[in-house]
């Protein structure tokens, strides 16, 4: 039968209609429409805003925001910052759509409306507040915001104004550029993270949550680009934290007869406790390999083909070379910090006089706490391993190892920030990890489970050691790229990704 000829014509119409339109709903992932993530540039910003940013960071590290002890802020330090914010962001402070709160007299929490109320809001989160220094070591005076040779010099740089500062930066141009969020967010600056967040950021969460607030998800510090610090990856790798671990303050302390010194004890004070202080570190070597290999074994899978040679065979046979791993992993502070509970003796207070026998010794034990362990744990190890009724032991402070936040392709806050790294540094490995300092992350529990720690800071085995320490610098680049990663991520919070992101927690 002949079938004629305008009947070929409509089927051939009706079939290339089908195509475009398949062909439509495939490139638009699925039927939703999803926004193409906006291309991060080194042009993203001007000459003159770049200028801007630079200054603004520097003037923030003059400032010395030193946090002593708890409760112990340097005030005029503190009401030197809150002045200094308007003038370094006046287009923050003159939006309609930001709200500006102080809390706990210090610390600071932005509200940025947005304009579709159906997406629950993030929360960025920083501190403002800095360690001590001790001067003798630096090359430059910590405050002085010196720049040389590429680098900013000054406590707080790295830990942690290039996120407080440069947050608000890059909203700052956001708003000048006109752009409006889909999502809105929060912006939280403690001021006394570095002795434990208890006033500031405890605070901020107080508030949010007797506001009824719930986030889709939390970015503070916390992880860092490792920059060829794991050895035998030839790429960078911008490592997310998706857990914590957790910590466990002790003091250890002796009391013994004094006396003359010419008529020592057997034993004395000193003696007792270093003993007690040295058994309990030989514990401390403890390995939990396996464990934080069963952890990140998937990204190590991931990372065996950017590994040369032999490493690339060592690390997809773990089973057989985990022990050798171990023991090269462990020569190095930052990586032995990956797989076991740290002890760091911090403190040995002993002795009033070169011929008194010492009557007491006090020592201060910092553990972090490996997710494979506990606060309690930890405490009848340390029982058990010092094993001496003349060492009181108190646990001063402690909290256990946070829970391992969603990191999976549903997880709309680690899909974010996962993407907006590759946006913003496409030559680095993104994978999921650990933090083996503590944040302030653990306040903001009961408002998200989606608690991530990154800053795009990119660390080399030579800069672990500037963090709490001398001559601790930015390179002027890598604050660039800072700013743009923020910059991009409050974009990309309003982009509807292809995520069937549902209701448990991390909901669009
Ligand atoms: N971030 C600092 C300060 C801190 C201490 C305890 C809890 C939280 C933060 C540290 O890891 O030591
Ligand atoms: C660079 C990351 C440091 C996080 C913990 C602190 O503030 O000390
Ligand atoms: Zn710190
Ligand atoms: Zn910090």
């Amino acid at each position: 039968m002949q079938v004629p000829g305008w009947l070929r014509i409509v089927f051939l119409a009706v079939s290339l209609l089908c195509c475009a339109l398949l062909l439509r709903t495939l490139s638009a992932g699925g039927g939703r429409k999803v926004d193409r993530l906006r291309a991060a540039s080194a042009a993203d910003f001007t000459p003159g805003e770049n200028e801007r940013l630079l200054s603004n960071l520097r003037a923030a590290v003059q400032i010395p925001t030193v946090s002593l002890a708890r409760a112990q802020p340097d005030t005029a330090a503190m009401e030197a910052f809150r002045d200094y914010l308007p003038q370094a962001f006046p287009g923050v402070f003159s939006s309609d759509l930001v709200r500006h709160e102080i809390i706990a007299n210090y610390s600071h929490l932005f509200t940025v409306r947005g304009s579709d109320p159906g997406l629950r809001p993030y929360i960025l989160t920083a501190h403002l507040d800095v360690v001590p220094v001790a001067e003798e070591k630096w090359d430059f005076p910590p405050f002085s915001g010196e720049e040389s040779d590429g680098y900013l010099y000054g406590r707080g740089t790295l830990d942690d104004k290039a996120s407080a500062v440069g947050i608000l930066q890059a909203l700052e141009f956001l708003l000048n550029r006109g752009y409006v969020p889909r999502r809105a967010f929060y912006v939280a600056i403690g001021h006394d993270e570095e002795v434990g967040g208890d006033n500031g950021a405890r605070n901020i969460a107080a508030t949010l949550e007797s506001r009824g607030v719930k986030l889709s998800f939390l970015l503070d510090e916390g992880s860092v680009i490792l920059d060829h610090i794991i050895p035998g990856l030839k790429k960078p790798v911008a490592v997310i934290a998706v857990t914590e671990k957790g910590q466990a303050l002790f003091s250890l302390k002796v009391n013994t007869q004094t006396g003359h010194s010419s008529m020592p004890m057997r034993e004395s004070s000193i003696g007792i406790l270093a003993s007690a202080v040295s058994s309990a570190w030989a514990k401390s070597l403890f390995k939990v390999f396996y464990e934080f290999y069963y952890f990140i074994n998937v990204s190590f899978l991931i990372f065996v083909p950017q590994m040369s040679f032999p490493l690339n065979i060592i690390m997809a046979n773990l089973w057989l070379f985990a022990p050798i791993i171990s023991r090269t992993l462990e020569k190095n502070p930052s990586m032995n910090a990956l797989v076991r509970t740290t002890t760091a003796v911090t403190e040995f207070h002993a002795g009033i006089k070169p011929n008194v026998l010492p009557p007491t010794a006090n020592a201060t034990l910092n553990f972090r706490i490996h997710p494979a362990h506990s606060v309690q744990g930890l405490i009848e190890e340390m029982r058990y391993t010092i094993d001496d009724d003349r060492v009181k032991i108190d646990l001063l402070y402690g909290f256990d190892p946070l829970p391992t936040s969603p990191h999976d392709e549903l997880a709309f806050g680690y899909q974010i920030i996962r993407t907006t790294v590759e946006n913003v540094f496409p030559e680095v490995f993104v994978i999921p990890g650990l933090s083996v300092a503590n944040t302030d992350t653990r306040h903001y529990q009961h408002l998200t489970e989606g608690l991530y720690r990154f800053v795009p800071l990119w660390i080399t085995q030579e800069d672990t050691g500037r963090i709490h320490g001398p001559n601790e610098r930015i390179s002027v680049k890598n604050y660039e790229e800072i700013v743009r990663f923020y910059f991009h991520l409050i974009q990309n919070s309003d982009l509807n990704l292809r995520l069937n992101v549902h209701s448990s927690g991390h909901e669009l």
